[in-house]
């Protein structure tokens, strides 16, 4: 049923136009099975909608969209209860208690249980798995923001779903909420192999997340790549800073490894305090939103040719 070879999202051509307003001019990208993608994009990029279209709650004006084998305009039940989404903010009865609430919908997944994916999620195990364990029996107009977002969480995987969407997920978590949440996402791609795709507008979260980071901006796809990658193709060049006999020196080079090698070599057990730092994921998004934006180098990251 699951053919690895065969994307879970296939987006060809997609254009979406509000009236007379075109926002999204023939995006294109793919995502495979248990990759977890992060859509980056300034606000008003077309992050929302294109998140909307994939799961079938906005219709295209043009393109081709495949999920998960189906175009989303056209999706049935068995197809949705594949999915999981988690919006922005959910609206629901403040009086349910959190362990009723994920009995209650996972109910509703039952019937497209398979023998490769139980359906729905054990309401126990998923609240251990969001740490709400201590707040099981709390009504939800008494969980606390950041509790309110795992329980959104835990809603929108309470299916098991093979393709998870998450619309700025961690937007209100403390520290520790946000390291535990990354570690689900985590699980959730390496055992479950849940394909996810998460906008956010927290770099160093994409950084942490992302197999693969996806720069929208203006309706259009600037930069398809890995972080490490995309960093590679803005600034060829890494920082190296190192000490030696109490004096600090900084040099930029194309070849970090060779360059840290040599210095080595030449002054051993004398070098200190080394650190390799490429562009951070800030710095790159910065300069190809700002290319993108000046009508430099568009569609940077997407094809090796033609990258300085
Ligand atoms: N229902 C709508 N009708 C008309 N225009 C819309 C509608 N929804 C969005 N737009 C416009 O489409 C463009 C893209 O909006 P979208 O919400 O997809 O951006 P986004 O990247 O998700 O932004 P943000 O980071 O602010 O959430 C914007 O110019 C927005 O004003």
């Amino acid at each position: 049923m699951r053919d690895p070879a065969v994307p879970v999202v296939r987006v060809r051509g997609l254009r979406m136009r509000y009236g007379a307003n075109d926002v999204l001019h023939g995006v294109g990208f793919e995502a495979h099975r248990g990759e977890v993608v992060c859509l980056l994009g300034p606000n008003g990029a077309g992050k929302t909608t294109t998140i909307e279209i994939l799961e079938g709650f906005r219709m295209r004006s043009a393109g081709e969209v495949s999920v998960l084998g189906a175009d989303p305009a056209h999706g049935g039940e068995d197809w949705r209860a594949r999915l999981g989404v988690v919006l922005q903010s959910w609206r629901d009865h403040g009086k349910w208690r959190v362990r009723e609430l994920l009995a209650h919908l996972g109910r509703y997944y039952a019937p497209y249980s398979t023998p490769e994916i139980p359906r729905p999620w054990d309401a126990d195990e998923l609240i251990a798995a969001v740490g709400l364990t201590e707040h099981a029996h709390k009504k939800l107009k008494n969980l606390s923001g950041g509790q309110r977002r795992r329980l959104d969480v835990a809603i929108g995987i309470v299916g098991r779903p093979e393709l998870l969407f998450l619309d700025e997920p961690t937007a209100g978590f403390d520290p520790e909420a946000r390291r535990e949440f990354h570690d689900l996402v985590h699980r959730l791609s390496d055992e479950l192999d849940t394909t996810i795709l998460l906008t956010t507008h927290d770099l160093d979260e994409a950084e942490k997340l992302a197999d693969r980071i996806l720069i929208l901006n203006g309706g259009r796809i600037v930069a398809d790549g890995s972080a490490d990658a995309l960093s590679r193709q803005v600034s060829g060049e890494a920082e190296v800073r190192w000490s030696v006999g109490g004096r600090r020196f900084v040099h930029l080079t194309t070849e970090a490894t060779k360059f840290v090698y040599d210095l080595f070599k030449q002054h051993g057990d004398a070098v200190s305090d080394l650190e390799v730092r490429r562009a951070s994921l800030e710095d790159t998004y910065m300069t190809l939103v700002h290319r993108a934006e000046t009508g430099g180098e568009t569609q940077l990251g997407l094809q090796e040719a033609g990258v300085r």
